[in-house]
């Protein structure tokens, strides 16, 4: 199989997570985008979707589904969303689309975070994945240099063919941070966290998945952490 249909069977397989009647938080990437396409089968059967990024919300209301703004949410059942590394444990790496900080917030409110992603994702430990962090465009070189405190190689990142900064749907710019090995993720979120300037880090420890679709070549697998 490859890789799309790979992505494309964990989204279907994410559709068994969807709960009648209720507003689904909807994550951002080529997978999720995947799983986007498979709601809009079933968009009879949800009241709606929170999106995690602006392209997330264009293409769920390109399948007629409404779009609500978290404010007007009470509570959202599950979130559906890829990662770009993801470990035994269930922690992630996640922001290579660049909608880390809202992806965040959306799985932060939700009650079951259902990771889909293909195989190549599954790693012993977190970090060959340049690591984003998101951080006010001012503090961007002093962030910088703390980052490479802790021992990462950060690097701005720009819009595609240009040296220009590339901006986030919050008006952030993205620092990809390379040469991590994330032995301790939680600890490593928290540090950063604590940077003043950085507005999020794409480690999800804390609030990791709570169940990961794999797609392999012998099928779906699930994980449970
Ligand atoms: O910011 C984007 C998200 O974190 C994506 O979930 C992540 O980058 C994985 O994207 P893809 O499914 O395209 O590999």
């Amino acid at each position: 199989m490859t890789q799309d249909e790979l992505k494309q069977a964990v989204a279907r397989a994410a559709i068994e997570y969807v709960v009648d009647g209720e507003i689904i938080g909807v994550g951002t990437g080529s997978t999720a985008n995947f799983f986007i396409d498979e709601l809009g089968k079933i968009k009879s059967r949800i009241k709606g979707a929170v999106a995690s990024s602006e392209a997330t919300a264009t293409r769920l209301r390109g399948h007629g589904i409404e779009v609500f703004d978290l404010n007007d949410v009470e509570s959202i059942s599950v979130y559906v969303d890829g990662a770009d590394e993801i470990n035994a444990t269930g922690a992630m790496i996640k922001g290579g689309g660049a909608a880390l900080t809202r992806e965040k917030i959306v799985a932060s409110v939700s009650g079951k975070f259902v990771c889909i992603a293909d195989g190549s994702k599954l790693v012993e430990t977190l970090g060959k994945f340049p690591l984003p962090v998101e951080v006010v465009p001012m503090a961007a070189n002093a962030v910088s240099r703390k980052l490479t405190a802790l021992g990462g190689q950060p690097r701005l990142r720009t819009k595609p063919g240009s040296t220009d900064a590339f901006v986030t749907d919050n008006g952030g710019y993205i620092l990809d941070v390379a040469g991590l090995s994330i032995t301790d993720a939680v600890a490593l979120e928290s540090d950063i966290n604590q940077i003043v300037g950085v507005i999020a880090v794409g480690l999800f420890a804390r609030r990791g998945a709570d169940v990961c679709l794999l797609g392999t070549g012998d099928g779906v697998k699930k994980l449970t952490f």
